[in-house]
């Protein structure tokens, strides 16, 4: 998978605690490349508005929360078109590539990337790398163009296909420069922004003028430090669909019970909002909150006190929730799929078994149905929120890109886009904290068992503080806190 990531962090600092992380530009690496005047100063749609350039000392505060004496903290560079850029529009040959899972909005992204350079930049060589990074070096590009791309945000998936595995890092630079290519947009998760990173150090390396830009892309709302990834909310919305139709399902029959398995491999946020957003659940279950089936204050005895009291009960399930529960029961091989991830049980199924064989042994009749629809919420074309945020995603990487700026991800920080550098999407995981008030109003709208048997919330606290120490810790997500 070619060497680690190692060039050193941009910091700036001011005044009062102020520390700019600033993302990589050709200027550090390449010395006296031209700049050219930012096309869109004649744009009409554009040029008529007040500032519409970026302030080169423009940045966004990582922690949007402050008091008197605290430091500013960390900030990054604002996302947007700069007066200088450093393309000449007929000298850029971009290219887009989608990589891992399924996610609403990657076809709005792919569009409004082509449609930004075109029409903001007069940039016409677009390609499209198909199926994922080992597109580069194994298929066909396609081309892209603003009509060929026109309606594609009406559809699910992505038009360029997508993979797992195949990041060959040399290979992949060798296929960018033999084929011209100066601006790269990866759009993907977590493992897609660690092989951008690995791309972006290789380019560096050999001292090439290519900008590559990472677009964030996950169902599961786990890339760190952003506010929340793209089809998220299309997401949470879709997963409604299937927790209504759990509902009705177990209100109608005796002693119903409704299991909803959504996506999360190692973050709970879809089962989380999902929850939230519906009222109906009477249960959720997360990787980042161990529960336990037996005893007292475990899943069994709560689910009977809730069909005692309500005659009905729907559980939302993330898939990653329990795995060590699933593991203990079922002989299971540490299973990883060609990008290295954790290969999952079907939890679902396993706990609407083991619920059933519970109230079985206490002659207790039930009525358990047992919805799937993991697939279905990411295959669907993103909502309309979701579609006007992909679009800003796409026009601030463009504009990064045509700014010089390399090696950075693009993405929404306190509300703002920003550029951040690769190194700190990719050291963290953004995980439900169960010790925030997020997911106190979950627990307080639920009434369900916090599971966190022994261990006092002081507890949990420490040792998450502990972790968050550690090379690879958990990040808390603030948003909407
Ligand atoms: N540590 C890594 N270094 C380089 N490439 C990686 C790394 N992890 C994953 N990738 C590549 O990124 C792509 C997508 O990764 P994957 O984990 O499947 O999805 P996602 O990016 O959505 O998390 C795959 O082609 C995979 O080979
Ligand atoms: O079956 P696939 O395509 O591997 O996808 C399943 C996984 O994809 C996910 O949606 C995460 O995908 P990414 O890592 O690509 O964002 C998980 O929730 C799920 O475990
Ligand atoms: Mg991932």
């Amino acid at each position: 998978m070619g060497s680690s990531p190692n060039s050193k962090p941009k910091i700036v600092r001011g005044t009062a605690g102020y520390v700019l992380e600033d993302v990589p530009h050709f200027c550090d690496y390449i010395p006296d490349l031209p700049t050219y005047s930012n096309p869109l100063q004649d744009n009409p749609a554009y040029s008529v508005v007040k500032q519409y350039f970026v302030h080169p000392d423009d940045s966004v505060p990582q922690k949007i929360i402050s008091n008197k004496d605290s430091p500013r903290g960390i900030h990054f560079r604002r996302a947007g078109p700069r007066e200088k850029v450093y393309f000449e529009p007929e000298d850029v040959q971009a290219a887009i590539v989608t990589c891992g899972g399924l996610c609403p909005g990657l076809n709005t992204v792919i569009r409004e990337i082509v449609c930004a350079l075109h029409n903001m930049y007069g940039v016409k060589k677009v390609l499209g790398i198909n199926g994922g990074y080992k597109g580069f070096y194994a298929h066909n590009t396609i081309t892209l163009t603003p009509k060929s791309v026109n309606d594609i945000h009406k559809r699910g998936g992505t038009v360029l296909g997508s993979s797992r595995g195949g990041h060959d890092t040399t290979k992949i630079v060798d296929s960018i420069q033999d084929r011209g290519i100066n601006q790269v947009y990866i759009i993907g998760g977590d493992g897609t922004q660690r092989g951008a990173y690995k791309i972006f150090e290789e380019i560096r390396r050999r001292g090439l003028r290519v900008s590559v830009v990472g677009i964030p892309k996950t169902i599961d709302n786990d890339i760190p430090v952003i506010d929340k990834s793209f089809g998220f909310d299309t997401a949470v919305e879709e997963a409604q669909r299937a927790i209504n139709a759990a509902h009705v399902e177990a209100e109608s029959g005796e002693n119903g019970i409704g299991v909803v398995k959504l996506m999360g491999r190692y973050s709970g946020f879809i089962a989380m909002y999902a929850t939230l957003a519906s009222r109906d659940v009477d249960c959720c279950l997360i990787p980042e909150s161990p529960f336990v089936l037996e005893g007292p204050g475990g899943l069994f005895d709560f689910t009977e006190k809730r069909l005692k009291e309500n005659g009905h009960m729907v559980i939302v399930i993330a898939e990653g929730a329990g795995q060590e529960l699933v593991s203990e029961s079922i002989q299971s091989m540490h299973k990883q799929d060609a990008s290295g991830n954790k290969l999952l049980q079907d939890v679902g199924l396993w706990i609407s078994q083991k619920i059933k064989e519970h109230c079985a042994k206490q002659k207790m009749i039930i009525n358990l149905k047992y919805i799937d629809p993991t697939y279905m919420i990411r295959a669907v074309p993103s909502n309309a929120s979701d579609n006007v945020y992909c679009t800003l995603l796409a026009q601030s990487a463009v504009h990064g890109a045509m700014a010089g700026y390399s090696g950075f991800t693009s993405g929404l920080v306190n509300g703002r886009h920003s550029y951040i550098p690769f190194y700190r999407i990719t050291e963290g995981q953004n995980k439900v904290s169960i010790t925030d008030r997020m997911w106190a109003r979950l627990l307080s709208s639920t009434n369900q068992p916090s599971f966190s048997i022994g261990k006092t919330i002081a507890e949990e606290k420490r040792e998450e503080e502990a972790n968050s120490h550690g090379p690879t810790h958990a990040v808390a997500h603030s948003a909407g806190q």
